[in-house]
């Protein structure tokens, strides 16, 4: 088995570095724009799917036979509105303004993908934003960290300041659910950790 990461994300590599899992990394290049008004299950699911079957293409017949392509696609979702990486920093200070004091949804969506068989799947988490000025809102955009975010936030960084609480999966606000991928790789009868199958 050769797990390929199909992401040009840093924390979705470290994420899977974590679990101690060897493998290898080739960003997709697949176009991210989605029908207006798609709803934001739909929208990571077929993402992520995107994504995978972008790299599936660029592998060889024998790189095909035993790899595993693993993609994500996050975004937060407010208001039926499905809001994802800033343009700018006047977008990311217009995200975070629509976000502070409230909850909001974040969505990962991801798709394992072998020779035979693909799964996909998505995973919620509620967040719940503290109350935050203007100004400390606009220093937060000139930190950068905002760019490219989902949302404008990042909760593994200074974002961690904005967060009052969280319901459901960390790791999926991050941008990679570990628990569902474990999960995902057994339904495809795979391991993908030393632990095995969860019981
Ligand atoms: C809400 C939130 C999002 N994010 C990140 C996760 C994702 O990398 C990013 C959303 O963009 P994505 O389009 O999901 O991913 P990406 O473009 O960074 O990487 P690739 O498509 O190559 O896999 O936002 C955080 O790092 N922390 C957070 O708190």
């Amino acid at each position: 088995m050769h797990i390929i990461l199909a992401s040009g994300s840093p924390r979705r590599r470290e994420l899977l570095g974590m679990l101690g899992v060897a493998f290898s990394v080739r960003p997709s290049q697949a176009d991210e724009t989605i029908a207006l008004g798609t709803p934001p299950q739909e929208a990571v699911v077929t993402l992520a799917k995107r994504k995978a079957e972008a790299v599936w293409a660029q592998l060889d017949e024998s790189e095909r036979r035993d790899a595993v392509v693993v993609a994500a696609d996050t975004v937060v979702a407010i208001d039926g509105d499905i809001l994802g990486k800033p343009r700018d920093a006047h977008q990311a200070l217009t995200m975070l303004t629509r976000l502070r004091g409230r909850t909001h949804l974040v969505y990962t969506g991801v798709c394992v993908r072998t020779a035979s068989a693909e799964e996909v799947a998505f995973a919620e988490t509620q967040v719940r934003m503290r109350p935050r000025d203007d100004a400390w809102l606009r220093r937060y955009v000139a930190t950068g960290e905002p760019m490219d975010k989902a949302g404008a936030y990042a909760i593994q960084g200074y974002g961690s300041l904005l967060v009052e609480s969280i319901a459901g999966d960390y790791y999926n606000v991050v941008g990679l659910p570990l628990g569902l991928l474990d999960e995902m790789f057994n339904r495809l009868g795979l391991q993908l950790t030393s632990l095995g199958p969860p019981v």
